[in-house]
């Protein structure tokens, strides 16, 4: 919607050959975001060689756990020249790859060359066209910038960054704190323990994102405070309703079954228990999360065990 809005031609790719019927014919996306009307220089296909002939960028966007997938169909098509962006907030579940790694090996490209677009940005207030900013990080700065240039509008701003490790370890462990401050709420505390969640999961991202070589400074930023705050109290995040579901119990199988989007923190929490491991860094809620999600406990047990915990100092968790 915003590159259409831009005056490219948008070509949607789709698996759902249904789905792409319903968009050219209706011009809104009923499944997705109901009532809002597609710009008419939006296609939707499922022929992944007409969304890429002569493109000048492809935007990937599928769930993590699709992306190697999709990636894999786009690479035969996928021209030199035609700038590489994505928008997944998440890690591949079985090699804990980010994922500029997953495409940079399928799509046979440089990780350097290829651009994420991250930061607070619900898709239903963006097709509203409703004041949103996010950031665009990548190695090549000059990538960076024509992903800048292309997405760029009145009513949605994009900064560069040149910390694609940082922005994309912040997008994917936001969504792990998002199911916390659902949970949160869901069991009936307040803002006090929505501030701590917010605060004290912002060091947890800090101290993985540092410990796998992201600059400190992009948690302060779009993709880290920026993100954290929309996705942990925003009526559209899937991540918190989510989280307030399992809080009166509802199994996890029924929680994803009623949500019918993909809830990416779900996974998200189980790469990141192990990243934890691998970098040697520790993640309370992270882990308490994973115990609530994989192990039963009761939520109500998370948190005793959050506030149990030995006591230590604010700053030096950072490091
Ligand atoms: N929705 C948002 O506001 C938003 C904002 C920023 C980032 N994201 C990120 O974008 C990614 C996708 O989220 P979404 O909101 O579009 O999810 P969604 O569940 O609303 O839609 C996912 C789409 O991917 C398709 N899909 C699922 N598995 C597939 C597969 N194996 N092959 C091909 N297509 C497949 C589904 O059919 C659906 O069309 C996630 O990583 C999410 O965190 C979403
Ligand atoms: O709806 P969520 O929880 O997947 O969050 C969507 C976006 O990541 C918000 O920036």
């Amino acid at each position: 919607s915003v590159l259409a809005g831009n005056g490219y031609d948008v070509q949607l790719w789709t698996r759902s050959a249904e789905h792409a019927e319903q968009m050219n014919r209706a011009r809104t996306n009923e499944k997705y975001l109901p009532g809002v009307a597609l710009p008419s220089s939006l296609h939707a296909t499922t022929d992944m060689q007409e969304a890429l002939r002569g493109a000048g960028l492809a935007l990937f966007v599928a769930p993590s756990s699709a992306m190697r997938a999709v990636a894999k169909q786009a690479a035969p098509y996928l021209e030199d020249g035609t700038l590489v962006v994505h928008a997944t907030k998440g890690f591949e579940a079985e090699t804990l790859k980010r994922m500029t790694t997953v495409l940079s090996e399928e799509l046979n490209r440089s990780a350097e060359s290829i651009v994420v677009l991250s930061g607070p940005s619900h898709a239903e207030e963006v097709i509203r066209k409703q004041p949103t900013t996010v950031v665009v990080a990548s190695a090549d700065l000059q990538a960076a910038e024509q992903a800048q240039d292309a997405f760029m509008s009145t009513y949605f701003r994009v900064y560069t960054n040149p910390d694609v490790v940082g922005v994309e370890v912040a997008g994917a462990i936001k969504n792990i704190i998002a199911l916390g401050a659902g949970l949160s709420d869901g069991l009936g505390f307040g803002d006090n323990a929505k501030a701590a969640l917010l605060t004290r999961g912002l060091a947890e991202i800090s101290r993985l994102g540092t410990a796998m070589g992201a600059n400190p400074l992009t948690f302060a930023g779009l993709a880290g405070v920026g993100d954290l705050v929309v996705t942990c109290t925003s009526q559209h995040s899937r991540n918190w309703r989510a989280g307030s579901m399992l809080a009166d119990g509802t199994p996890l199988e029924e929680v994803l079954e009623r949500m019918g989007m993909v809830v990416e923190g779900v996974r998200t929490t189980r790469a990141a228990n192990e990243l934890a491991k691998q970098y040697d860094v520790q993640m309370p809620i992270t882990a308490e999360l994973y115990s609530v999600l994989f192990a039963n406990n009761s939520p109500k047990d998370a948190v005793l065990n959050l506030m149990g915990r030995l006591k230590t100092h604010e700053i030096e968790q950072l490091g």
